[in-house]
């Protein structure tokens, strides 16, 4: 199977400072992978190296089968992957129907348009001609997985989807993500809430130190716990 998502030894860098180490990564079309680690180890480089937001020195990034020589902003989402960013980055002088449609402007055909987010998502019909940011985090988030959708997507890469949100909207969360996952999409989640990795993910990608250290796959037993719990805990 040819994956969505392939990063071969790949080494990025902020200015001088060398972060990714040699990271190796795939994932395949309706994969549920979660990607793992303490603060700081370069998680969210991954993403911004996909990006072209930090830069990409030495090894090979490819987008459902084609390689991105220089990664730019725009380039994932041109090939089915969307990232919904740690932070979420509401555009706060749109309305949440505004911020919904800027997510369908790469122009992918498929299942996912206003009318189907409002059904996934009523709470954003209901506060559709609102400023996205006068939402609560929680609705901000839903906000932030709905234009990310609103792409069409084949991968949707989560950065700390839950960072900050209370129990019952996480719980919210992790149902849209299966319910997602489901319908095929391919998910790569950076979490450290171990027990939404458990929920959401089958199989899971450990990071220390800018590469990928451990893989396995995710049991929701108490033992599977302890063990994802160990390569967070410091
Ligand atoms: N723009 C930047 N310029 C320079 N260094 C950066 C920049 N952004 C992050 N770093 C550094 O790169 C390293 C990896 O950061 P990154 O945000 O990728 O980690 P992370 O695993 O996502 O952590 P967290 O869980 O805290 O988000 C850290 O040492 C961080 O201080």
């Amino acid at each position: 199977m040819s994956a969505l998502l392939n990063l071969k030894n790949v080494h990025a860098y902020y200015g001088a400072a060398h972060i990714l180490h040699g990271l190796n990564l795939h994932v395949n079309a309706g994969e549920r992978v979660a990607l793992i680690g303490r603060n700081g180890v370069g998680k969210t480089t991954v993403v911004n190296t996909i990006l072209g937001l930090a830069s990409l020195k030495a090894g090979h990034i490819h987008l459902d089968k084609h390689e991105i020589i220089k990664p730019r902003p725009y380039m994932a989402a041109q090939h089915g992957i969307v990232v919904v960013p740690q932070g979420r980055c509401i555009i706060a002088n749109l309305t949440v129907e505004e911020n919904l449609l800027l997510g369908a402007a790469v122009g992918r055909k498929g299942p996912w348009s206003v009318p189907e987010i409002y059904k996934l998502f009523p709470i954003l019909q209901e506060r559709a001609h609102t400023p996205g940011t006068a939402l609560s985090g929680g609705q901000q988030q839903m906000l932030a997985v709905g234009r990310a959708l609103m792409a069409n997507p084949s991968l949707i890469l989560l950065d700390e989807p839950t960072e900050g949100l209370a129990p019952v909207i996480v719980d919210q969360l992790a149902d849209i993500f299966n319910r997602v996952a489901d319908e095929g999409t391919a998910l790569l989640l950076i979490e450290q809430n171990m027990s939404l990795v458990a929920r959401v993910a089958h199989r899971y990608l450990a990071m220390a130190k800018g590469s990928v250290v451990a893989q396995g796959v995710v049991s929701n037993s108490p033992e599977g716990l302890k063990d994802l719990e160990s390569h967070v805990m410091v």
